[in-house]
């Protein structure tokens, strides 16, 4: 998938935008508050349906305006062209749209943007909480095995339901809850293999990039699964039932699961630094683009926001050149041309520069 046409419509100082991208590798360069970061944010929403910078829809609606809009022309693999939007108001939802069909349904627009982020935040993927790094595995299994979604879709509403149960105080053993019980158990024995699945198949990849990227350094990756070893999912369940009354929730199960990073033999935030925790960051997402290349035969989307802020000259170089050679398209904000010295050497590429919120091309 590559973006050839891109239309911003009233989103933060974007007022309205339009401009072709490469196919490869795309500079947006501006002062600070120029609109890159917002531009980038825009992408974002063709992929996630969401902002990475709030969760509030009507802080990136441009100041007394009523909606935004992103849209593009993009070609996919098989050289079909598409068109793709998403739209929202202050009120309403939103409305995606494919080759003009609306839909509220956002995994109908996601599930057609492959698309990652690496930001100044990006460490969170390793010293933040567990979800970042469900939400992590669960990008690649979204968009590698179209069925993940609906079996974590119906293990949400499974957990929930048993959730609100513990809530009432339930017995959970009374015959007309062991169904629920026994379809929660299915479904979190299923998504837990497709995540040992998939965790097992990124594992040679991470290491073969953590090589490059972390050469110093003794990588291992784990999969926990969100419950005790040595028993299943049901007698967890069971062993923890009392607990789980008390605290008014499942305790056990992959709702709880956690992507363990091990450098030489510890907890990663433990020994790296900041800079070889972003590389070790670089690595994870490299893999992840790498797995989803040669499982779907589609090529992914890469944004990297405020790149001469994270990394070194030499590493911000490697990331770009290993992206690049997986075809990914790539774009890249910095301040300034120094921070990104190293891109002369690439012919195919387009730069941007953005200036109180419009975009011209260099
Ligand atoms: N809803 C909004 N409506 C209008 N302008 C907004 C809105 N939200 C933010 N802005 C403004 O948009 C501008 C662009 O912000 P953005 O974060 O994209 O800048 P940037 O070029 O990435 O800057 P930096 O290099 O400092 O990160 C800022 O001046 C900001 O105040």
């Amino acid at each position: 998938m590559k973006l050839d046409r891109v239309q911003i419509t009233h989103f933060r100082n974007l007022s309205s935008v339009n401009f072709s991208p490469s196919p490869l590798l795309t500079i947006i360069k501006g002062a600070n508050g120029s609109g890159k970061s917002s531009l980038i944010e825009a992408l974002y929403y063709l992929g996630f349906g969401r902002s990475f910078r709030t969760n509030k829809h009507g802080s990136v609606i441009q100041n007394n305006k009523d909606s935004f809009s992103v849209f593009a022309s993009c070609k996919t693999e098989e050289t079909e062209s598409l068109k793709l939007g998403i739209q929202r108001g202050r009120t309403e939802s939103f409305i995606c749209s494919i080759n003009g069909a609306h839909s509220n349904k956002l995994s109908d627009l996601v599930s057609l943007v492959p698309l990652q982020l690496f930001t100044p935040q990006s460490t969170d993927l390793i010293i933040g909480s567990p979800s970042e790094r469900r939400r992590f595995l669960d990008w690649g299994l979204f968009h590698v095995e179209h069925e993940f979604q609906l079996l974590a879709n119906q293990y949400s509403k499974f957990l929930k339901h048993r959730n609100a149960l513990l809530k009432q105080m339930a017995n959970l053993n009374a015959a007309e809850n062991q169904y629920w019980e026994s379809q929660f158990v299915q479904l979190g024995e299923a998504l837990t293999d497709k995540r040992r699945q998939y965790v097992d198949r990124l594992t040679p990849i991470f290491k073969e990039y953590a090589r490059e990227f972390l050469p110093n350094f003794d990588v291992e990756l784990s999969y926990y699964r969100g419950w005790e070893k040595d028993v299943c999912l049901s007698e967890s369940l069971v062993k923890k039932r009392e607990y789980d009354g008390k605290i008014g929730h499942t305790s056990s199960g992959p709702h709880k699961a956690d992507l363990r990073l091990k450098v030489n033999g510890v907890n990663a935030q433990e020994l790296l630094s900041r800079g070889q925790l972003r590389m070790a960051v670089a690595a994870l997402q490299m893999s992840q683009t790498k797995l989803f290349n040669s499982a779907t035969n589609r090529k992914s989307i890469f944004l990297l926001d405020d790149v001469g802020a994270e990394l070194d000259a030499d590493k911000r170089e490697q990331f770009i050149d290993g992206l690049l050679e997986m075809d990914t398209q790539v774009f890249v904000t910095a301040i300034e041309s120094s921070q990104l010295a190293f891109i002369q050497k690439y012919n195919e590429k387009k730069m941007f520069h953005v200036e109180h919120g419009s975009v011209k091309e260099e």
